[in-house]
Order: C-alpha cells, then structure tokens, then sequence
C-alpha cells in the first residue's frame, strides 16, 4: 500500500469515529515523524495510537485554553518544542507517566530527593553535585557488615540486590525483591488487557488513559537528551512507571566522586591537541588506556577488534584478565574462618574519552558517550511478560553507541540501607554495580564501592532487559573525568548489526540456577536458546 493510501484508510478510520480530518492530520504527520515513518505501530489495533493522540491533544488544548494559555501554534498542532541544551539542567527534573503499583517508601522518597533537587548545585560533566544538606530527611546510612552485599559469580565480583556491569556469567544471582518471579502476572495482565477492537471513544479513551499525556507518550525524556524518545504500550493500558528522567548521573549523598583538573595529570590528557584527535597523525595520549590506538571508527562505531575482546574476555575470560585477592572478601562471606582462595576478579577493558582537559574539541572522535544518545529509541511494553523494554527505531550497525546507564550514583552501603527500606512489592529494580577495577583499587570497602541506581533517578538505559548470552548489547566502562577509574560511566554498545525494532537487550550475568541466594531471581522471560534459566526451561517442556 502507498503512503497516499495508508493515509487515506487512518483518515476513514478516524472519520468513522467523528475526529474531523483536518484535526488529525496534523497529528498523523507528527506521529509519523516520532515514529520514523512506521506505520506498523499506528495502524496497530485500528489505528489506537493515533486516536488516543487525538484525545490527549485535545484535552491538553482545552487544558490549556481553561488556563488561558495556547499549547501550540498553528502550523505545529503538538508542539513538542525542547529547551535548548543545557536550558534544562537548572530546572525541575521532568517526572514520567504514573505507576500502578507505587509504593510508600518509593513514594517518601521520591518526596525527600526532590527536596533536595531544587538547590542542585553545581553540574560537572556528567555528574551533579547535589549538597547533601538537602538531603538531610534521608535516612542515614546504617552500621552494616561492609561484605553483607558482596557475593561470589564464579571469577567474578558482584553485589546482591544488583545486576553485574560485566558480561561475564555470574554464578550467583543478583537479584532483589524485583527480581522476583514476575512473569506469570505479567502474561496474565496482557492477554486481559489487550482485548480492544475498533477505534476506542473519547469515553473509554478517558477512563483508559487518564494519566497518559502525549507530550510523554511523544518523549519520555521531556527533552533532556538530544533525541525524543517515545514510548507505547500496545497490549494494554499501563502507563509507563514513574520516575524521574535524568541525562547525567547524579550523586545520591556519600559516593565518593572526586573530579577536578588538578588530579588530571598531562600524560592523562592531550592538552596539546585540537579538531579531532582521531584525524591526527599519531594517537595522542588519550589513545593509551586502549593500547595506543583509540576504540572508535572515524565514523563513531567501536572497533570490531576492541569490541570483539571485550566481548570474549566476558565469556571466557583468560587467567591474565582476572585478579587475584590475598584475603578474598567474597570467600571470607562464604566461609568466614576458613575462606578458600581468591577465584580471581575480572578485570575488564575501559575505553578512555578526551575531556575537558583535552584540547580537542567536543565533535572530536573520541569523544561518543559525552555527546549522549543519538539513536532513535523506543520504550515499549513486551509481550513476554518482561514488563517494558526498549528497542530501536533504525537499523544499527555492530558496535553504536546506543546510551549510558544513568542513575543516582550510591554506595554499596547506601543502595544496602535503600533496599531494606523496600516493601518487596517492586516488580523490577535497577541497580548495577561499577566493579569493573576491582583489581587496581584493591579490595573496596561498602561505603566505598559505587554503584548506579535507576529506580527513582535514571535515563532510558533502566528500560533495557535482560537476555541470556546471546543479548544485542554489551556494556563497557568509560572513563571520562576520573582517569582513577573508581567511578566511570557504564556505557552500552551493540554487539552486533540490530535490525529496526528488535529490542535491546544486555545479559545481566545472573545465574538463575543459584538456590541458596537470599534473593529469588525473576523468573527469565528472554526467550533465548541458551537461556540459562533452567526452571523457566523445565517448566515450557512440562507444558
Ligand atoms: C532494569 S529493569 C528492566 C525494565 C523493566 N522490564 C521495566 O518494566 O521497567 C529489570 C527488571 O526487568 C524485568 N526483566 C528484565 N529482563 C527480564 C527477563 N529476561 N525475563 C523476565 N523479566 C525480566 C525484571 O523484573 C527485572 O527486575
């Protein structure tokens, strides 16, 4: 079918409902853009995009009109203006949709880090500082065994309550109330929810959607990163859950983030250079961390050879990538008075970036995850029972740069005291840990590793679920300001060519099959042939 065609069916479609087709035009053509020209998703469910976007256009223009205010101008029916770069870091963080299932902790805290936010001070490339006197109702941190969290993976570190930043296989789950067996629930919602047919009326449009607003449905990030993102649920009416939308990672109150130009060295930098550093004749300094030739193609992909080891050191790291620990905490948790021996520590590969040090400049091609999200994105409800999940819109070539993983940036002690105060009843959680130099810090204490939670305070990377070995992404560290590698960014590339809608998944290194972890892993939904969740297997073979 042409596009004149499709056109012409939206419009008889809509028409046969009484929107006049002048009103709806210009929101197909806006759809249309949003959604790169897909006309799957709006002609899905007989055209249900498009006309709960006609409503929810028009009750935001009588919103409006009550107000005494215009929502948009003539020629631009949704506007969908977006402040200037960095117009919206001084200002209150944009909340999304509303969650069906809140709880009263998530609720208080929501309440207090607001509180805090309005006097955010100071924003430094990728971090905001916030004073932790704003913070003051926040409970303070609890006299806790410093290796509670810590659990063995095999070779490898983890934290329980805590999704692995490695590929690697982990031998313990790390999970927490979350990650409970979710899936049954989730199926069951879907197959009762999804039972419309025919053009909804503005009526069941009002009761179905009364906490949808199109201004989220059209970007989620309410214009905080470069790129609208969208998001659609076409199984049924849950919103997208709440949370705040933040493009940088945000020190909760103890994380221990030392960033400054004086703890930048001038070996650590390329001060000297200008333009583009990967167009000099000779790798500069910043070239070093990734073995004196940088991580990325002139055209901002990661190179298949850096990519492909680090790949392969996640599935079968060599003895030459572990580290090894005298008094190993993860054994000492296991057997306190006769531990065994360190299994070893993976150390995994950093891509370093230039910054503000640097005297490139910010188009430099060394400089990818700083400039943020340029892929198309979409959050979409899953039909597997994994609850919401993201996918792209266009097509992406093996090793792009699809985000970073953002989050309030705690302590292993804090996300602990956070996670006692939970209610048990959150379908999913977020957290990760930044373990990836375990090795050169030595063994770090609670209060002194970080980790980044996505629950309350995050970006659209808290979306990406989870896919047993054979996932699309894979995460890496990224230094950018702390070349001390204590804290750097998590940032997810594509481990392969992903095709147009295909969502976008990342192997969370959890072992499903590990019983005696206090925490119950989600039962997985991933659908992979190498799932390792034998329950879920065992179950779908008896079925
Ligand atoms: C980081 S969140 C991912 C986004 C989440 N699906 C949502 O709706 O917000 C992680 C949670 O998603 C769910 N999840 C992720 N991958 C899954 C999978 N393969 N099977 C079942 N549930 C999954 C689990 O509840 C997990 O705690």
């Amino acid at each position: 079918m042409s596009s004149k065609e499709k056109i012409v069916k939206a419009l008889s479609a809509t028409r046969s409902i009484g929107i006049p087709d002048d009103q709806v035009k210009p929101i197909l053509r806006d759809l249309l853009k949003t959604y790169d020209g897909n006309w799957k998703l709006i002609e899905e469910d007989n055209y249900r995009t498009l006309v709960d976007a006609y409503f929810e256009h028009k009750e935001n223009e009588e919103l409006e009109g009550k107000r005494g205010g215009l929502l948009h101008d003539q020629n631009s029916p949704i506007s969908l203006k977006r402040p200037r770069e960095g117009e919206q870091q001084n200002q209150a963080l944009p909340t999304i949709g509303s969650s069906s299932h809140k709880s009263v902790v998530r609720e208080d805290k929501m309440s207090e880090v607001n509180a805090g936010q309005e006097t955010t001070k100071s924003i430094q490339h990728g971090i905001v500082i916030r004073p932790s006197e704003n913070l003051s109702s926040v409970k303070p941190i609890s006299a806790i065994h410093p290796d509670k969290n810590a659990f063995t993976n095999g070779n490898m570190e983890c934290n329980s309550y805590q999704i692995c930043s490695s590929s690697s296989q982990c031998a313990r789950p790390l999970s927490t109330a979350p990650f409970q067996d979710q899936c049954s629930s989730y199926i069951s919602k879907c197959s009762t929810s999804s039972e419309h047919v025919g053009p909804i009326t503005r009526d069941q449009h009002n009761k179905r959607n009364k906490s949808h607003s199109l201004y989220n449905m059209y970007d989620l990030t309410k214009g905080a990163e470069k790129v609208k993102i969208s998001w659609v649920n076409e199984l049924g009416n849950e919103s997208i859950p709440k949370f705040n939308y933040i493009p940088n990672n945000i020190i909760f109150q103890n994380a221990n983030v030392s960033i400054s130009m004086a703890r930048i060295s001038e070996d650590e930098c390329c001060s000297s250079c200008s333009g583009d550093c990967l167009l000099s004749s000779y790798p500069c300094a910043c070239a070093r961390e990734t073995g004196g030739d940088f991580a990325y193609t002139q055209e901002g992909l990661l190179k298949e050879e850096f990519l492909n080891q680090c790949m392969s050191m996640g599935c079968e790291p060599k003895k030459e990538h572990l580290f090894y620990c005298e008094d190993c905490p993860i054994e000492r948790l296991k057997n306190d008075w006769k531990p065994e021996r360190c299994k070893g520590h993976l150390l995994r590969k950093f891509i370093k970036e230039c910054w503000s040090k640097c005297g490139c400049d910010m188009q430099c091609g060394n400089r990818v995850v700083q400039r943020g999200i340029s892929c198309k994105l979409q959050v979409f409800f899953t039909r597997e029972g994994k609850g919401w999940g993201l996918r792209t819109l266009n097509n992406l070539p093996k090793g792009s740069f699809v985000c970073e993983y953002v989050g309030e940036v705690l302590t292993n002690t804090e996300l602990y005291d956070r996670n006692m105060q939970r209610t048990g009843n959150e379908r999913h959680t977020y957290p990760v840990t930044l373990d990836a130099d375990w090795g050169s810090e030595g063994v770090l204490e609670d209060d002194e590793l970080l980790c980044l939670d996505a629950t309350y305070y995050g970006n659209v990377a808290r979306f990406i679920n989870h896919r047993c070995s054979d996932a699309n992404l894979i995460d890496i560290p990224v230094e950018v300001e702390t070349p001390d590698h204590h804290y750097y960014h998590l940032a997810f590339f594509t481990s392969r060519e992903v095709k147009a809608l295909e969502e976008l998944t990342w192997d969370y290194a959890i072992d499903f099959d590990d019983e005696d972890h206090p925490v119950k892993a989600f039962e997985c939904c991933c659908g992979s042939g190498f799932c390792r969740d034998s329950k879920k297997k065992h179950k779908e073979a008896l079925s």
